[in-house]
């Protein structure tokens, strides 16, 4: 079978991203080709998901749907600049996940080739992910259904315009770090007042995602779900009262804008 997406970066990313387009089905294994440099990751993903493998960047873009870029920022005019474009019989859809990278630079590096920046988050791996898309100007509604297929095989996915990628990095792309420091932090406070580790961290994960789901579900305001669980003179209001003391909004909106600035800085 013919390579129909082509990845370059078999990291992180890449894997959570290829596994659910396998669970899917939206890709067959044989479709699929990853471009990495270390061996050792090449035969890992290789033997787990029966996909291709190669160590040459230029080979993925035999891709006839899209191109998958998944490197680190910081080494992406490495990578383009041995990149032969003139070699190329099609133009597949670029995607970029790369943090802070803007279309501009993404539209320069692959003239003519239709780039669309994205911004998923890791819990694409278990098909709840996070997905922001913000497609260039050679982007025709075709490209847009493609990426959308593609992100939607691991999430949820909004359009956003480009100027608000780096404030979605910092959210949605970032946050599930925030989360778990929220998740290690509860379980830790649960230790500290006598439960067994195991329990602990059972009870927070559970907590974080059943709060998570009956707002996603009832859409009940945070505010209104804070009042209902604080009964007058109870628990709820006295922990809550110790983390506004503490500071915890404050530095929960900090982490989200330094992020972000950290995202714009990245595409300077
Ligand atoms: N992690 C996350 O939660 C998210 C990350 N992103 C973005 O995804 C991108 C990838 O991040 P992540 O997966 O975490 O990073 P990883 O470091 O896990 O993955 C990058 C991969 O690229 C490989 N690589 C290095 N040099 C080259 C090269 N010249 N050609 C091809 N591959 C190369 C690396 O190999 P080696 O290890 O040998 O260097 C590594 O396997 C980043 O741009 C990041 O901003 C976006 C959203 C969320
Ligand atoms: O930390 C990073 O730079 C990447 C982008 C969003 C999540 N991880």
């Amino acid at each position: 079978m013919s390579i129909r997406l082509g990845i370059i970066g078999g990291g992180v990313m890449a894997e959570a991203i290829l596994t659910r387009l396998l669970a899917s089905q939206l890709y067959p294994a044989n479709s699929l080709l990853v471009s990495e440099p270390q061996s050792s990751r090449r035969d890992f993903l290789a033997e787990t998901y029966g996909i291709n493998v190669t160590d040459n960047n230029q080979t993925t873009l035999q891709a006839t749907e899209a191109l998958l870029l998944a490197v680190k920022p910081q080494i992406l005019d490495k990578v383009t600049s041995q990149l032969t474009l003139d070699a190329v019989g099609n133009y597949p859809l670029i995607l970029s996940i790369l943090a802070g990278t803007p279309l501009n630079r993404l539209e320069t590096a692959f003239p003519n080739f239709p780039v669309i920046r994205v911004m998923p988050n890791t819990p694409a791996t278990v098909g709840e992910g996070m997905t922001a898309i913000a497609p260039g100007t050679q982007v025709k509604p075709s490209h847009l259904a493609l990426a959308t297929s593609i992100f939607e095989a691991v999430g949820e996915v909004v359009e956003v315009t480009e100027s608000l990628m780096d404030g979605v990095t910092g959210l949605s792309g970032s946050g599930p770090a925030f989360v778990a420091l929220m998740i290690e932090a509860l379980s830790d406070g649960g230790v500290a007042s006598g439960l067994p580790r195991a329990i602990a961290t059972k009870l927070a994960i559970q907590t974080v995602l059943g709060t998570a789901t009956l707002m996603k579900e009832t859409g009940l305001h945070p505010g209104q779900l804070k009042d209902n669980v604080t009964s007058p003179g109870g628990t709820t209001i006295a922990g809550v009262a110790k983390l506004e003391e503490k500071g915890f909004r404050s530095a929960v909106i900090e982490a989200v804008k330094t992020a972000y600035r950290r995202s714009q800085d990245l595409g300077k």
